[in-house]
């Protein structure tokens, strides 16, 4: 029997955020809608899987149950061993803390916090010692492009930017797990396209696994994987 001639080089991938019938209905006025309907998923380590769909399909609704910020009416998610869905109150914050990191559409950065000290914030959090705090904040800016533009305010930056200071701070407590909603929708196109290269170089990089939503067909080509929503139903995993 013959040696394999390659020896790879990364640490094999492991699931670690999983979903299993997912459904979620809420109820309005003018009756239930069933925003989600019996969606199941796995994300690995170091892999970027996007989910994309037409307005309304379901895509916040997903993120939002995956990352522990909403309730489903069904189903499970695990982060590694844990089972998200389960946990009461308090441990799902910390979970939220400590091993899930959330990119926004609108960037959600603080405007009289510097790009340092928003980037800081989740590690104010989770009570890291100064010293570490200062070395991580400027690792991640680094990662990010932005080590020359520690001090400037949001408003001092362009959107891109912006949103680069947005990827920085989730990832400074180093997540296992990275959501990022429609994270290029208030970018041109141009600019789109940088951020989301970037996102995918830190993913691999940093082993991280990571959801990101978007209806932008130019961004599926940075994907791993693209899961495709449809009126709440995920009619393509993308397993191939
Ligand atoms: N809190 C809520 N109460 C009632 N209905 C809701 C709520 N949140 C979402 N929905 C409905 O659930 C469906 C899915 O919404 P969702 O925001 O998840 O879609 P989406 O794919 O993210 O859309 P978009 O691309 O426009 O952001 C929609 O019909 C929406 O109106």
């Amino acid at each position: 029997m013959s040696a394999p001639t390659t020896t790879p080089a990364r640490t094999p991938a492991r699931t670690v955020l999983r979903a299993q019938g997912l459904t979620r209905v809420f109820g309005t006025g003018a009756g239930e809608v069933h925003a989600l309907t019996d969606a199941s998923l796995e994300v690995a380590t170091g892999e970027l899987l996007v989910v994309r769909g037409p307005s309304g399909s379901g895509k916040t609704t997903l993120l939002n149950l995956l990352g522990g910020l909403d309730r489903p009416t069904a189903g499970t998610v695990w982060l590694g061993d844990a089972e998200l869905t389960a946990l009461g109150e308090r441990d799902v914050l910390a979970a939220r803390r400590d091993r899930i990191g959330y990119v926004f559409q609108s960037f959600g950065l603080v405007p009289v916090l510097s790009a340092a000290e928003n980037v800081e914030v989740p590690l104010r959090l989770r009570r890291t010692a100064p010293a570490e705090r200062a070395r991580r904040v400027a690792d991640a800016l680094d990662a990010v492009g932005l080590g020359g533009h520690a001090r400037q305010r949001p408003y001092e930056l362009s959107g891109g930017q912006q949103q680069r200071v947005g990827i920085a701070r989730a990832l400074v407590a180093e997540p296992e797990v990275l959501l990022a909603d429609e994270p290029t929708g208030q970018l041109d196109s141009g600019t789109a396209a940088v951020v989301m290269d970037l996102l995918a170089r830190v993913v691999h990089e940093r082993g991280v696994a990571a959801v990101v939503s978007t209806h932008d067909p130019e961004l599926m080509a940075r994907a791993d994987r693209v899961l495709e929503l449809r009126d709440g139903t995920v009619v393509d995993r993308g397993n191939g």
